[in-house]
């Protein structure tokens, strides 16, 4: 990886690095500008030290452990995975630049043009029509990706980018986790508590992946059609996961909700994910045939 400071915009290889387009807990995405196709790109920014910190590893072997696994290995398997997935619904992945003396790893998208679908809390928010656009779109997503055998697990309208033509493509497959071959049960917390499922905020319990992505998707179709979130409980991670496991759903008056829509939602956050309406009852649902 050559980086030169070209006229001032720094290159990347064939990459000019543009302006900064996306921020998260993960790092930075930036526009580039690919000199040899002449094509603009979404580049993630990732700190391999961050990573490795959160991947629980501490940036070097434990003494007397033998072997050298990398550290990294999750990361690379996760990467490898994503370069695999090939969906209309889903981010794509063209190229990871790699420098092993470098602290950074970059991950180059094809570019989603009009990108985040939604900022949350918003006065404007999506006219049912449009919404159920979307969420047919978001549907397919993570049915394509649950197919594969993969979670999300941070489903929201930050990570819901929207095409050139309207289609919306699911991002920030990050946290996402492959599910391991002896079925799909994980434990503890991950994503963005506004947007998790109340059984991933019981410490010691078991939950199936699957069902917090559906629950993720309630929340954010919520937030679609009503621009704020369910349950806010002021601000803490305490106080919105105590919200979200025992205060009920609530529609504001206004925007007025349909009852189909209101019935979907409902059934997305059942709180007891045994009762949680499915993927593939959520393609049958009325709000969405209709
Ligand atoms: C106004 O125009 C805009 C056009 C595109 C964007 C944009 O792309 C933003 C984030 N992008 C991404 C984030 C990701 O994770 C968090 C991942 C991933 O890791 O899967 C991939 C992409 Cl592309 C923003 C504004």
């Amino acid at each position: 990886v050559s980086i030169d400071n070209k006229e001032g915009a720094l290159q990347l290889n064939q990459y000019k690095l543009l302006d900064n387009i996306g921020q998260g807990s993960y790092g930075i995405v930036k526009l580039v500008y690919n000199e040899e196709d002449e094509t603009h790109y979404a580049m993630k920014i990732l700190s391999k030290k961050k990573l490795m910190k959160k991947a629980g590893v501490f940036g070097r072997m434990i003494p007397g452990k033998k072997g050298s696994a990398n550290p990294l290995a999750k990361v690379y398997r996760e990467i490898a995975l994503l370069k695999k997935l090939d969906h209309p619904n889903v981010v794509k992945l063209v190229e990871v630049l790699d420098d092993p003396d470098e602290d950074n790893l970059y991950l180059v998208f094809e570019l989603v043009q009009r990108g985040e679908i939604l900022q949350v809390p918003t006065d404007k928010p999506l006219d049912e029509e449009t919404a159920r656009k979307n969420f047919r779109d978001i549907v397919m997503g993570v049915e394509y990706l649950h197919y594969q055998r993969i979670v999300h697990r941070d489903i929201k309208p930050s990570n819901l980018l929207v095409d050139s033509d309207g289609r919306i493509k699911i991002a920030d497959l990050g946290v996402s986790t492959e599910l391991r071959a002896c079925g799909e049960l994980l434990s503890g917390p991950t994503g963005t508590p506004a947007f998790a499922a109340p059984e991933t905020t019981m410490p010691g319990v078991h939950y199936s992946g699957t069902l917090c992505d559906i629950w993720s998707m309630g929340v954010t179709l919520y937030c679609l059609v009503t621009g704020r979130i369910p349950w806010d409980g002021t601000g803490s991670t305490i106080g919105v996961q105590a919200a979200i496991r025992n205060e009920p759903l609530k529609f504001p008056e206004k925007p007025v909700i349909s009852k189909d829509l209101r019935d979907l939602i409902s059934r997305m956050l059942n709180k007891n994910p045994l009762e949680r309406i499915t993927l593939s009852e959520i393609k049958e649902h009325i709000w969405l045939t209709n």
